[in-house]
């Protein structure tokens, strides 16, 4: 579907040369949800924009749907971007129009006929559930709102690709969750690949199949998300998703307790607490839960349970040994023994 193959983009000023997307090589299937992740300054935007060509890469090819968008003329260009719908953080809406308005905009710039506007448009926000804010201006509008129209409008030519950028970082959780949701629905409804940028690992956790981190220019690691979670290979990685996987244990917890305080980590169809009540108690060993915490990435559960382990030595070690044999690995954070 999009392939970007040796992708280059160097912003030359006056005092520097800056290399925004450093060599990049992705490719996103069909029907994807791609997340590209990363801190600021690492090259997100610069990459999405190279999938449009909003940003002319320096060097290296932008594939969409077998064709190589560097190579076409301007006029066969502003065909091809009709197919890619953008989004983005701050909706870029028109102000001095309606929500039915500013998504007509759309379909008049690509030649749609007047006639066939109306009900396309009423499609359309039905579609993002805002029959009722037709007449309704921006300023108007909560920004969840605002960007269900940024969506419809970015939706009005049927594309085959739709590029976020940074969609949900101007609203809050809820209002996030909501927009993910509809960003799923049309991915399924339509088949729609979509292409997000995000420095939330969150947002990936919710809605992306795939997941690229890019660090200074570079994809530093790349791969559907339930590998990326489960085993991350690069710091940068293991910081994102502590953040989603995080805990942290009071310290007079671990001072105060008396026994082997172990982190039993769970992942696809160990995340199973029967597990742990089966083995600790065929060695004899009591299991008091400190802490745990279990979510569901692409429907797959993953997560942790901090616990303190008390019982003769002997068969709390034993325990330990069946633990790591029977879960994803345990982690000793306070040893008595
Ligand atoms: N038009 C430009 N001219 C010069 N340098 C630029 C330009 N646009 C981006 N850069 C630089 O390129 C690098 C990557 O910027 P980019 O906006 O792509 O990163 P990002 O990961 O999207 O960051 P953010 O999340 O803050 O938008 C940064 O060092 C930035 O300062």
């Amino acid at each position: 579907m999009i392939k970007l193959i040796d992708l280059n983009k160097q912003y030359v000023t006056r005092s520097k040369t800056v290399h925004a997307v450093d060599h990049v090589n992705l490719h996103i299937r069909k029907g994807d949800i791609y997340g590209i992740v990363g801190y600021s300054g690492a090259g997100k935007s610069s990459l999405l924009r190279c999938i449009n060509l909003l940003e002319r890469p320096t060097s290296g090819q932008v594939i969409v749907n077998g064709t190589d968008l560097t190579k076409l003329p301007k006029k066969n260009l502003r065909i091809a971007r009709q197919k890619i719908g953008m989004i983005f953080q701050h909706f870029n809406l028109l102000s001095s129009k309606t929500a039915a308005e500013n998504v007509a905009f759309n379909l008049k710039a690509a030649g749609v006929k007047e006639p066939a506007i109306p009900g396309r448009v009423k499609e359309l926000l039905e579609l993002v559930g805002l029959a009722d804010k037709a007449d309704h201006y921006p300023s108007q509008l909560s920004g969840g709102q605002k960007q269900r129209v940024g969506i419809a409008r970015a939706l009005s030519n049927n594309p085959d690709v739709l590029l976020c950028d940074e969609a949900t970082s101007a609203l809050d959780p809820k209002t996030t969750e909501s927009i993910l949701k509809l960003l799923k629905e049309i991915n399924q409804k339509l088949s729609l690949t979509i292409v997000l940028i995000t420095h939330e690992m969150e947002v990936v956790k919710e809605i992306c199949n795939r997941v690229a981190v890019m660090e200074n220019g570079k994809i530093i690691e790349e791969g559907d998300t339930y590998s990326i979670f489960a085993a991350p290979q690069q710091p940068l990685t293991r910081d994102f998703i502590d953040k989603v996987l995080q805990y942290k244990l009071p310290e007079r917890l671990l001072e105060r307790s008396r026994g082997v305080i172990v982190n039993i980590l769970f992942r696809e169809s160990k995340a199973e607490e029967a597990i742990v009540s089966e083995v600790l108690k065929s060695c004899g060993v009591t299991g008091n839960i400190l802490h745990g915490k279990i979510e569901y990435i692409q429907d797959k559960p993953m997560g942790f349970f901090i616990m303190e382990l008390t019982g003769p030595d002997t068969e709390i070690r034993k325990a330990i040994e069946m633990l790591t044999d029977r879960t994803a690995g345990v982690e000793v954070l306070r040893n008595v023994l």
